[in-house]
């Protein structure tokens, strides 16, 4: 077990990079499983990557990783199972079902279960899945289906427009028989993503990035090669990082397309943020930010990935802010972290009313989640003396090298082997 030291108080400047997205990358290595070969560049070097990739190895896949490029070929001999031991640390395993299936005719996916986060059924993904013909049932802890003969194309309304369900859905339909209409759909740009990378293969899909995704069934995927978008929920980090520590910093391959709530917020908060050119952005913190509120939302709204980070560069800013969560129930326990390092917050129900303080303290703190980590990173970065954040392997499942990144702007972080044992 490692932990982050961070002695606070020092001001970021230079440049840095986003790395490629983790949620777009995941879906689509396993998109591999209906194309059987698959060649993608700019994917993470993540802990949730790495997952994937040995998920495909166990189901009978082929993987080679080279610098940011991840190569995947299917070796003729299918096994259709992803085991709780790997499901467990990556719920997004549950996406390799709507291929199996589509392509294979057979799955047994372990159920994620829940998180940190929230209870996140899968519930969605599985009526989209057996309206298209699989027979799906549950046993030992195992989604187990079969589908005879071929998926077939339909009409779906989700109950709510989940980015997993839409996803496993939509893998489904490019191999089905026939048309499927997926309303309600999430709009995501991971999934606009995906939808791209699927249509490098020949699949047949209009309407992606709007709540309506028609998908026309084809007989075969051919070999996809991609390039991974930049991860917004990084690029957003940065925001807030530099939101808390103060400074000035560029940020390339700042996916603008896709940050457009998030950058509201921090402009309307005080912080600068400029486009120099297309991916690139200057962001200034030139006085201390003012309270602003924000509510998760599905896509184009305000990212549920970005609340625990947004709140934390919020506990030092002048006035009130009110930061309600909807997507998750269960999202907010940075909260109880945050309060540890001096920050003035009233937790009530899926609302936080954070009162800005004039500085936070450094404590030791424990990460829950992934993005709890980061925010109690970004807390320490602008906090007074040091900030050791345990369980920072949350971190390590969704942040390529975060640490040095932020090192390389001038912050201080240490990872060093944490004496707590859990
Ligand atoms: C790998 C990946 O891309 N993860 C993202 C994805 O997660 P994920 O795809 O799991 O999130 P969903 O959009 O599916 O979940 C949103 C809400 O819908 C509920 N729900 C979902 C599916 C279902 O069958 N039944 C149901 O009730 C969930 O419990 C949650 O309350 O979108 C989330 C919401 O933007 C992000 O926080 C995650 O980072
Ligand atoms: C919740 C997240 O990811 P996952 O869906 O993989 O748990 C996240 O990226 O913040």
């Amino acid at each position: 077990m490692e932990k982050f030291v961070i002695r606070g108080g020092r001001e970021l400047h230079g440049k840095v990079r986003v790395s490629g997205s983790k949620n777009a990358s995941l879906p689509i290595l396993f998109s591999s499983i209906l194309s059987g070969s698959l060649k993608l560049s700019n994917v993470p070097d993540l802990r949730d990557v790495s997952t994937a990739c040995k998920l495909l190895e166990i189901m009978g896949f082929n993987v080679v990783r080279n610098s940011d490029t991840v190569e995947v070929e299917f070796t003729g001999r299918i096994n259709p199972e992803a085991p709780y031991e790997l499901v467990k640390t990556m719920r997004a395993s549950i996406l390799c079902l709507g291929p199996l299936l589509s392509k294979f005719g057979r799955a047994s996916v372990s159920l994620p279960g829940g998180c940190a986060i929230g209870l996140r059924p899968v519930d969605l993904h599985l009526k989209g899945l057996s309206k298209m013909g699989a027979d799906l049932r549950i046993s030992h802890g195992y989604v187990v289906g079969e589908v005879r003969g071929r998926l077939k194309g339909v009409d779906v309304t989700l109950d709510f427009p989940t980015v997993g369900g839409t996803e496993n859905i939509l893998m489904a339909a490019v191999l089905a028989k026939g048309k499927t209409v997926i309303r309600n759909a999430a709009k995501e740009p991971e999934i606009v993503d995906l939808a791209r990378a699927l249509k490098k293969g020949g699949a047949r899909i209009e309407g992606e990035g709007t709540d309506v995704i028609e998908v026309e069934g084809v007989d075969e995927i051919g070999p996809i090669e991609y390039r991974v978008m930049p991860d917004r929920i990084e690029a957003g980090t940065f925001l807030s990082a530099v939101a808390s520590a103060g400074g000035e910093v560029e940020i390339e391959e700042f996916p603008t397309f896709a940050l457009e709530s998030v950058v509201e917020k921090f402009v309307e908060s005080g912080l600068s943020i400029e486009e120099i050119s297309e991916g690139r952005v200057l962001v200034k913190k030139r006085d201390r930010l003012k309270g602003t509120d924000i509510v998760t939302q599905p896509y184009p709204g305000f990212p549920t990935d970005m609340q625990a980070q947004f709140m934390a560069a919020m506990c030092i800013a002048d006035g009130v802010s009110v930061i309600k969560e909807t997507i998750f129930e269960n999202r907010f326990m940075h909260a109880l972290e945050l309060q540890r390092m001096g920050a003035d917050l009233k937790i009530e129900g899926n609302t936080v009313v954070v009162k800005g303080v004039d500085k936070l303290i450094g404590a030791k703190v424990t990460a829950t989640d992934l993005r709890a980590s980061a925010s109690l990173v970004i807390a320490g970065l602008g906090a007074e003396n040091t900030t050791e954040v345990y369980r920072i392997y949350h971190l390590d499942r969704g942040y390529e090298k975060l640490e040095r990144k932020l090192n390389s702007l001038g912050a201080e972080i240490e990872r060093v082997p944490s004496e707590l044992k859990y």
